[in-house]
């Protein structure tokens, strides 16, 4: 038997999250085209022959600026120390950038073995991915180097393997069918939050958070579920809700739906806007999203 944590780290966008869900073949944590979707990290267990490999979703490492954006990276790089392994992810694309190099940097100094995937490889031809693995791999030699496609699902399976084979001996931590720590309240936040960021623009999503208030089991076998969206402005509270309501509303359907589709049973949604200035520098508020606060 084999057992460990892998750190899955890179900059914000560069398919984290994506590519976790893919490795563990269900949705876990959430996805979405804007960075900095991921406020905190997720647990998702892998189970490759007989290793179980639990992979730690963190937050995009970036220049942090607010409290709450130096919560989220010093999580990530929390995440990393943690870990019996390092996955860095490099976007292929986007290619070595600046915020990469950053990574590079603070990796240097971990003890902890290092792989390295470029992502979104189907975006780009073939040619293009040996010259920039081998420009990474010039700065810091990785142990192994992948080349995967989360959304085609290539090269999934060798990097699932190879990170079964890393894996330190030892008894699993989780039973084998627990598939996320995640609690379900926190599951319905992130949904919820997942839609805010899909349809909204500009400021709201990023000065939004959102928590479940209230989970209330039915004896038909339904959930009720209360969730607030707390925004910073009252601007932001008027985009939130639309035009005679429709945008929440539909904020409301997409979600639903989403959870039903997880939890495999019938859910009622209720969703509250509340404006709360400055949410985003109240500690309280990041201990609630499980980040420490670094000060
Ligand atoms: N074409 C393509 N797009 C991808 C792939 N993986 C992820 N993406 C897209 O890249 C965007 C970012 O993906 P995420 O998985 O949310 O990225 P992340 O690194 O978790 O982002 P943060 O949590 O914000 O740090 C989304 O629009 C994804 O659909 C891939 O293999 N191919």
């Amino acid at each position: 038997m084999r057992c460990g944590l892998v750190a899955v780290v890179g900059a914000p966008n560069a398919g984290k999250s994506t590519l976790v869900n893919a490795l563990a073949g269900t949705k876990v944590t959430i996805v979405s085209p804007k960075p900095q979707t991921t406020r905190f990290r997720i647990r998702a267990v892998v189970m490759e022959g007989r290793s179980q490999v639990v992979l730690v979703d963190t937050p995009g490492i970036f220049a942090p600026r607010r409290r709450l954006d130096r919560a989220m990276v010093n999580a990530a790089w929390t995440g990393a120390q943690d870990a019996d392994l390092t996955l860095l992810l490099v976007d292929a694309r986007a290619g070595l950038k600046e915020d990469v190099r950053t990574i590079l940097d603070g990796l240097a100094k971990s003890r902890r073995p290092l792989m390295l995937a470029l992502t979104k490889a189907d975006l780009i031809p073939r040619e293009r991915l040996l010259p920039l693995a081998k420009e990474l791999n010039d700065i810091l030699p990785f142990r192994e180097t992948f080349m995967v496609s989360a959304l085609k699902g290539d090269g999934l399976d060798r990097l699932r393997q190879a990170l079964g084979a890393a894996m330190p001996e030892g008894p699993w931590l989780f039973p084998e069918d627990d598939l996320s720590d995640l609690p379900q309240r926190m599951l319905a936040a992130e949904i919820v939050r997942e839609q805010v960021l899909r349809q909204t623009h500009e400021e709201v999503p990023h000065h939004a958070t959102v928590e479940t208030e209230q989970w209330e089991e039915r004896k038909d076998g339904s959930a009720r579920i209360e969730v607030t969206i707390y925004v910073s402005r009252a601007s932001q509270k008027a985009i939130l809700i639309g035009d005679k309501g429709a945008r929440i509303k539909e904020i409301g359907q997409r979600a639903r739906s989403e959870l039903e589709k997880l939890l495999e049973r019938r859910i009622h949604l209720f969703l509250n806007v509340k404006e709360r200035a400055g949410w985003d520098e109240e500690r309280g508020r990041l201990r609630a999203l499980g980040l420490d606060d670094p000060g």
